[in-house]
């Protein structure tokens, strides 16, 4: 019975979606060459511990799952959950479809061959071994280590990542010539709403699982319900947690309460579209508190549990119901912020290696200032101390800490929160922003390697940003966009009670026992903001927004 199987092993990474995937729609027309599919992924030993998956009494062969500089675990415990979640609203998917997702951990390409002899062994025929496309390194040397493993008679496909709202092969020029201004990638790529690709309507009728699919091997195991799972990938990181645990502020509520998969993905979706909250986003998007103020579909979209082309399918079927087939200004702004999605994408694999280098892509070389970058180590004590409280949201300018101190408690924080807290650690405090790019790495739950790192350099101007030493004012900032001082006080818990907003922006400015009485420490940075600008930035603000027009504030990318 086995002998007439002829399989082929889909290992899934960024795209754990069943619908509009091209690879799934590829498979189930591909009856004549596979009668049987295995849905792969792999929790792989570089990108997620893997310590809490082991047997009683076994050792792990791997070492620890951290990042290169700062030794942070490389997948924290907000990006893990919502990974379980997504696997298991896709394995749900699938079994429904017939189906199933096989979840295994070690290295992919051992993995992968292991199943290819066991599957061998018992007379059946692995034909074929595909995945999507990526740029990073690590994925990269992932493709080739799973190529170099495969037997003669296996063949290898990588298909084209079409996650993006514009497809790559609709860029009218080879990537290796995309522009290094944002602007003139966008007008090459416009009208968005026309030139986005389609989603792929329905789900595909996929092959079964073949008979015989060989188990976990030692010295792990994979739990079968979603709690252990997700136990078993967060226990080494809440065991040994990076920074000391801080308790939730009282009252305080998450801006990302959202589960991972596709299925909430859809539901996010129903819900900025019903709510009206996809129309009014371009007034809203520089928010920092609650859920709707941004689409939050980011995490979504780093996990695959959705394209940008079904987003952008959403928004034209209710264009087409709603505003005779035209965008508003909702849809098309977040359109637009999809395409900084997409250019980040394609900057990373323009660039490559040095997206992830301290001088940067673009203009190498070029540093903030003028000035050396600092690395927190006992020969720079300074730089060391000034990083652990950037960490941990205790710089004592209060947008930086109320930012910092969300990320850490929830796994997320708004763009604007994000713009500011990086350039504080590059550009105020001179510290190697590849140490913060590798902490949101750990922290986000959103985390994309493009949209982090080309985002980081580009704040800490060593991206391809024609803007010469961008440097942002948190305390004006704070006045701009918390004129209330709402958001600081929601997580920097002594702020609240503070009657002077100025001095929620600025707690190191608070007069001496009321300050120590509330635990704020010296400024790590004395940043001033004229009060005289203050009055006149304050007004601007509430007219702006008791109009409802013009837009919000004006994005400093
Ligand atoms: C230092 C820094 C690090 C960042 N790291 C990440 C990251 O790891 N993962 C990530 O998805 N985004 C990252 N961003 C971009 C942006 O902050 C988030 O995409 C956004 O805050 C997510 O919330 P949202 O989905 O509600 O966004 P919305 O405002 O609703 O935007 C809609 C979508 O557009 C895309 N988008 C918006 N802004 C950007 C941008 N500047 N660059 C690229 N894509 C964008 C995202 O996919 C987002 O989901 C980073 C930005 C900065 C400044």
């Amino acid at each position: 019975m086995p002998k007439a199987q002829r399989i082929l092993i889909y290992v899934l990474r960024h795209d754990l979606r069943l619908a509009d995937n091209p690879v799934f729609t590829t498979a189930a027309k591909a009856h004549d060459q596979f009668t049987h599919l295995i849905p792969l992924f792999v929790l792989n030993p570089i990108q997620y511990e893997l310590s809490g998956f082991l047997r009683p009494s076994e050792q792990s062969p791997f070492p620890e799952a951290r990042s290169r500089i700062g030794h942070f675990w490389r997948c924290g415990p907000y990006r893990t959950k919502f990974l379980a979640e997504s696997l298991f609203d896709l394995k749900k998917s699938l079994q429904e479809a017939g189906s199933d997702l096989i979840i295994r951990t070690g290295e992919t390409h051992s993995v992968v061959r292991s199943i290819i002899d066991a599957l061998n062994r018992e007379g059946s025929e692995v034909k074929a071994v595909w995945v999507t496309r990526d740029f990073t390194a690590e994925e990269l040397d992932e493709e080739r280590r799973i190529r170099k493993a495969l037997p003669s008679s296996v063949s290898f496909k990588v298909f084209d990542d079409e996650s993006t709202l514009i497809c790559r092969k609709d860029v009218p020029y080879p990537i290796s010539e995309l522009p290094d201004v944002f602007t003139s990638f966008k007008k090459s790529v416009e009208p968005l709403r026309a030139n986005a690709r389609v989603a792929i309507e329905g789900i595909p009728s996929i092959p079964p699982l073949p008979i015989g699919m060989p188990p976990q091997t030692a010295p792990f195991l994979i739990p079968g319900a979603l709690d252990d799972f997700i136990n078993a990938l967060q226990k080494p990181l809440l065991e040994k947690p990076d920074v000391p645990l801080i308790s939730f502020p009282e009252g305080t509520r998450s801006a990302h309460s959202f589960v991972g998969g596709s299925t909430a993905a859809h539901e996010r979706i129903a819900h900025l579209l019903s709510s009206g909250a996809a129309s009014r986003y371009k007034d809203t998007r520089n928010g920092l508190l609650g859920e709707d103020f941004s689409t939050k579909l980011s995490a979504y979209l780093a996990h695959g549990c959705i394209s940008a082309a079904q987003i952008h399918s959403a928004l034209k079927e209710w264009e087409d119901r709603n505003n005779d087939g035209r965008e508003n200004k909702g849809s098309a702004a977040i359109r637009f912020e999809l395409l900084w999605r997409d250019y980040m994408r394609f900057c990373l694999e323009k660039y490559g290696a040095d997206f992830f280098q301290l001088y940067g892509f673009g203009r190498k070389g070029r540093k903030m200032g003028g000035e050396e970058w600092r690395t927190p180590s006992s020969a720079d004590p300074g730089a060391q101390d000034a990083f652990k409280r950037w960490l941990t949201g205790r710089t004592s300018t209060g947008l930086i800490d109320a930012a910092q101190r969300e990320l850490l408690l929830t796994g997320y924080m708004s763009n604007r929160a994000r713009q500011n807290t990086a350039s504080f650690l590059a550009t105020r405090l001179h510290i190697d922003w590849r140490l913060g790019a590798e902490w949101f790495e750990s922290m986000l739950v959103d985390y994309d390697c493009a949209s982090n790192w080309g985002n980081w350099a580009h704040v800490a101007g060593v991206g391809n940003d024609p803007r010469e030493n961008r440097m942002f004012n948190p305390v004006k900032q704070a006045n701009d966009y918390d004129p209330e001082g709402k958001y600081i006080r929601t997580w920097v818990e002594e702020a609240r009670g503070i009657e002077d907003v100025g001095c929620v922006w600025q707690l190191w400015k608070l007069h001496g026992e009321e300050r120590k009485k509330r635990g704020i420490e010296d400024p790590l940075v004395k940043i001033e903001w004229s009060t005289k600008k203050r009055a006149k930035t304050y007004g601007r603000f509430k007219n702006e927004h008791r109009s409802g027009g013009g837009g919000g504030p004006k994005r400093q990318q």
